[in-house]
């Protein structure tokens, strides 16, 4: 399978802290891959060196052949972040809209996605109105108009309720099927399973990846987050064995 992120030897320090030490993996074209991790793990730093907006300590990330944050790769590349990064003082259809205009696309592109996302209602709705969720969608609406190639998707559903979350997934799905790839974050193990592939993170270091039903049959339970705990208690058993043997 083509490869459409590449990391290799990735090392990011964050303040004093190393926080990401030297990680690597290949993110396949087309497909949804989950990032998953507990909460500081590093999913939101490796997320940002992937969009090429975090200072790298060493290693590289290719995006699509090209180093991440090059200019080229702008219009490439979507970033669905948890902080806000739509105008409050605009309302949703006038933020999507103005995102799809700085991609020469039109009025009908934005109100479709708008539709999409479940704010039809809220179009005309300044977003300092709209409650934490729809707020949330209205940022991911604007991810979204563009068609990116790559959408990065940092906990795209928090906040949202099980049917809008079904309808997100049903349109990620819809994307990879168009082949677009997507990475996205997220602490529900329900979500990790409608994932192509499952990139598991802890403390800065990836400990395991594979499918889901591979890591699952991996570790000998049907269930997701017990296959996390158990991957998590091999590496603390092996650490402790290293410590001994040295
Ligand atoms: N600006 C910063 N300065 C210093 N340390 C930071 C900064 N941003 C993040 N960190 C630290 O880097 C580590 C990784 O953070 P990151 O946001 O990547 O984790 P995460 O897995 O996305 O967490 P969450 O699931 O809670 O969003 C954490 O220990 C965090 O405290």
């Amino acid at each position: 399978m083509e490869t459409a992120i590449e990391v290799r030897d990735l090392t990011v320090v964050r303040g004093a802290r190393e926080v990401l030490h030297g990680i690597s993996t290949d993110v396949p074209r087309g497909v949804i891959t989950g990032l998953l991790g507990p909460s500081g793990s590093g999913k939101t730093t490796l997320f940002r060196a992937i969009v090429g907006v975090q200072i790298v300590s060493s290693g590289t990330v290719t995006v699509l052949g090209k180093p991440a944050g090059s200019a080229e790769l702008r219009r490439r590349i979507g970033y669905y972040t948890q902080s806000p990064s739509v105008y409050t003082d605009l309302t949703v259809r006038e933020n999507v809209r103005y995102f799809a205009s700085l991609h020469s696309l039109g009025a009908a592109e934005a109100d479709s996605v708008i539709r999409e996302v479940g704010l039809a209602e809220q179009a005309g709705q300044m977003v300092s109105t709209l409650s934490g969720g729809q707020h949330s969608r209205a940022s991911l609406a604007c991810a979204l108009v563009t068609h990116p190639e790559v959408l990065v998707l940092d906990e795209p559903t928090v906040g949202q309720d099980p049917v809008l979350r079904e309808e997100l997934w049903e349109r990620f799905r819809d994307l990879a099927g168009r082949g677009a790839t997507l990475v996205v974050s997220s602490h529900i193990m329900d979500e990790a399973n409608r994932c192509d592939g499952l990139i598991l993170i802890r403390e800065g270091s990836i400990v395991a990846e594979g499918g889901p039903d591979e890591i699952k049959s991996r570790t000998g339970t049907d269930d997701l987050d017990q296959a996390f705990l158990r991957l998590v208690r091999a590496q603390d058993a092996e650490n402790e064995r290293g410590k001994e043997v040295a």
